[in-house]
């Protein structure tokens, strides 16, 4: 090569492998049928292109003067011409399934509102809206095969990304157009087609792997699927990902060990894959994985991607940070992105010789993965090791003649019009709304039974409770005495039901947040369906604890024994539990963290007991609390029990009482002095189940909108 004065300044930050390295490195090609890596640099002496300068900041003159690129360009006519290629597969071949295009596509987040009203309101300032560019003017396009998206930390991989996969924040702004086998798409499109693997893998701890992917495909198969087509599927994604040994272990949680971290990864690849996708998205599919579970993972990828395994092929983009050479080698393409740029989009081998004409071949025995990033990646100045620091200029004309040597990438939006019938072909209907209800009620279920031990020490700390308070207020009796008991032991009745159904609750949705947005975000069910199998299996799960309170209470106080008033100081618990449950439910879904759930809970708690019409009676409270009522259900529990306890009840009094003018001798007469009856029993029965349905609309709408 001619280029001698070509020289790089970042040979200080060249790996070299030894020579058992590079042993395997030959090895494994053979094993890929990929060519060797001494294939891929025997052209080039480049060791000698690779010298240190003397002076570390100062770049050969024929790098930094404005002709690089046109003597670079006739250095590399010397060498092996490469042509811009899209992909290494033939996009219009049958193999080609989708063909996803992008043109000038500009990403730019909004400035955060708060900031931006600070700066408007500055005097001072003239205010210019500021958005901060994530991806700039790029153009592209994918078709077929294993693709990796690399670059620097922060140069918007992962960006591109949600971009394609149409899962952006709110707060970006997408300018270009991107098209789909020729037309423009949309989420609901795509993630009919396609897969999207997050970088962390959230699953349900408690379910096996096989329970994991059956959920999986019965909320994502369309509806003609029968079930033992569905068991066939899984058991196929299950082969094809290596699982089948782990079929029935637990995923496990941070409490309980289960599967390892890549069979973890695999499950996730694997929910996408029963669907049989065209086109998968992987953010970091490799992170936190050890390099031989990363290599394992990505062979998979590439068989998936080839058509090897039981699946028809499928188009894999994985955003990847620096991976080993053996896993880079198994990728057919590549998109090098820096600061929002691509530098090089194209085949993988290809991209060498970009790199080489551009006057930076691989040097021997490196991970040319290393060297792709390594040329791009401007050293961190280190004043205590004195790493040789490149100007930004210097930096600039190094990415430019990489673009440069490039010639222009043609996009052609319409490509892959053909395909569009076959895709259309491959949508077909998801399960029933009914019916996955019925699959998310089943599903959480089996994940509340898994962890029965929280159901029942539920269970014990009620029986425990009813004890206490029973004992406490133990054979009450009709004497006057017994007047002012009652309605503590009523009031504290309504507290403790509300407490114990709101604590039962409070982490419901938080916990499965980020599972269930992304189960969404994916098209496996609707927000409506998660939510009423949520709130029923809650509901039934919880029905059995006020229940059991008041059979355990209710005889040992000892209030008026007919079956028409326990029945309905019964039913008054569970309605208190359930309207307490409910408003839990709209602070977790409103909060949306565990964190903030728990402290804003108590002060709703608090505020319902302080408004409980016990510490104030309801006739004595001022006007500008009044509408604080609605927001207690303990005042309509509590005076809805105080009202079926003091109707028809009788009360003795002693010879002193009737002295002292202070004898009450019926319920109802006490009834009236405490201002109960402003409502009957039927009002305070209404205001706690509009209270409970007015909450879980709302807790509805929280789960439904707020996503970010
Ligand atoms: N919603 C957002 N608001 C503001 N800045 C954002 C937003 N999303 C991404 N960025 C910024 O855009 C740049 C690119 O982010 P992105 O996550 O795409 O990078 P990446 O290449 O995937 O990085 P890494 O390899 O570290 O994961 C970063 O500087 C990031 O801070």
């Amino acid at each position: 090569m001619e280029s001698k004065g070509v020289e790089s300044p970042r040979k200080s930050s060249v790996n070299n492998y030894g020579d058992t390295e590079h042993g395997s490195f030959t090895r494994h090609y053979d094993d890929t049928h990929l060519p060797t890596l001494n294939e891929e640099e025997s052209t080039n002496d480049y060791t000698t292109n690779l010298s240190v300068p003397g002076n570390s900041n100062e770049l050969p003159s024929s790098f930094s003067s404005a002709s690089f690129t046109e003597q670079q360009h006739r250095q590399s006519s010397t060498l092996k011409p490469f042509e811009r290629q899209l992909s290494i597969l033939d996009p219009m071949s049958d193999r080609v399934s989708t063909i996803l295009v992008w043109e000038n596509i500009t990403v730019q987040v909004r400035p955060n509102k708060q900031k931006e009203f600070f700066q408007r309101i500055k005097p001072y300032k003239k205010f210019v809206p500021q958005r901060k560019c994530l991806l700039n003017n790029i153009s592209g396009a994918i078709a077929g095969g294993l693709w990796a998206v690399m670059g620097p930390s922060g140069s918007g991989k992962s960006t591109l990304l949600n971009t394609l996969a149409c899962r952006l924040d709110v707060n970006t702004i997408v300018l270009g157009e991107m098209r789909l086998n020729g037309a423009p798409y949309d989420n609901a499109e795509l993630k009919r087609i396609a897969g999207y693997v997050m970088q962390s893998d959230l699953l349900n701890g408690s379910l096996t792997v096989e329970e994991t992917l059956m959920y999986t495909a019965q909320l994502r198969l369309p509806r003609t699927f029968t079930d033992p087509e569905r068991k066939e599927r899984v058991k196929d994604v299950l082969a094809d990902l290596g699982l089948s040994h782990v079929h029935n272990v637990i995923v496990g949680t941070p409490l309980k060990k289960g599967i390892s971290g890549g069979e973890r990864k695999r499950v996730c690849v694997g929910m996408q894959l029963l669907n049989r996708p065209q086109l998968l998205f992987l953010d970091e599919p490799t992170s936190g994985l050890d390099s031989v579970t990363a290599l394992d993972l990505l062979r998979t990828f590439h068989a998936l991607a080839h058509g090897k395994s039981q699946a028809k092929s499928v188009t894999i983009v994985c955003s990847i940070h620096q991976p080993q050479a053996k896993i880079f080698n198994l990728f057919d393409s590549l998109i090098l992105l820096k600061a929002g740029h691509v530098l090089y989009q194209g085949p993988r081998r290809q991209a060498m010789d970009v790199y080489r004409t551009a006057g930076f071949p691989c040097p021997i025995h490196t991970n040319p993965a290393d060297h792709l990033l390594d040329v791009i990646t401007p050293p961190r100045h280190n004043p205590v090791l004195g790493t040789p620091t490149i100007s930004l200029e210097q930096q600039a004309a190094i990415d430019e003649a990489i673009i440069k040597v490039q010639p222009p990438l043609s996009i052609d939006l319409s490509m892959g019009e053909n395909k569009r019938l076959a895709q259309m072909s491959s949508l077909l209907h998801n399960p029933t709304w009914l019916k996955q209800v019925q699959i998310l009620l089943r599903r959480t279920f089996q994940e509340q039974f898994r962890q029965s031990q929280i159901i029942i020490t539920s269970l014990v700390q009620t029986i425990i409770m009813a004890i206490l308070i029973g004992t406490v207020y133990l054979r009450i009796g009709n004497t006057q005495k017994s007047i002012v008991r009652r309605e503590p032991a009523l009031f504290f009745c309504a507290v403790n039901q509300g407490i114990f159904g709101a604590l039962m609750v409070i982490n419901s949705f938080p916990v499965e947040r980020a599972l269930t947005l992304r189960e969404r975000a994916s098209g496996t069910y609707y927000a409506s369906a998660y939510f009423m199998a949520k709130i029923i299996a809650e509901t039934l799960i919880q029905i059995p604890v006020p229940i059991i309170f008041s059979c355990a209470l209710y005889f040992l106080i000892g209030f008026q024994l007919t079956a028409g008033k326990f029945f309905l100081f019964t039913f008054f618990m569970l309605l208190c539990s359930l309207a307490a449950t409910s408003l839990a439910l709209l602070i977790s879904a409103i909060c949306k963290t565990t964190d903030m759930s728990v402290t804003v809970l108590p002060l709703a708690l608090e505020v319902s007991r302080l408004f409980g019409g016990f510490f104030l009676a309801p006739s004595r409270l001022p006007k500008y609390f009044a509408w604080l009522d609605a927001l207690s259900y303990v005042k309509y529990t509590f005076v809805g029990l105080a009202l079926n306890e003091l109707q028809g009840l009788t009360l003795t009094c002693t010879d002193a009482d009737r002295t002292n003018a202070s004898c009450i001798e019926t319920g109802e007469l006490f009834i009236i002095e405490r201002g109960y009856d402003y409502i009957t029993i039927g009002g305070c029965i209404g205001v706690l189940l509009g209270y409970i349905i007015f909450c879980r609309i709302f807790a509805y709408l929280g789960v439904r909108f707020l996503k970010s």
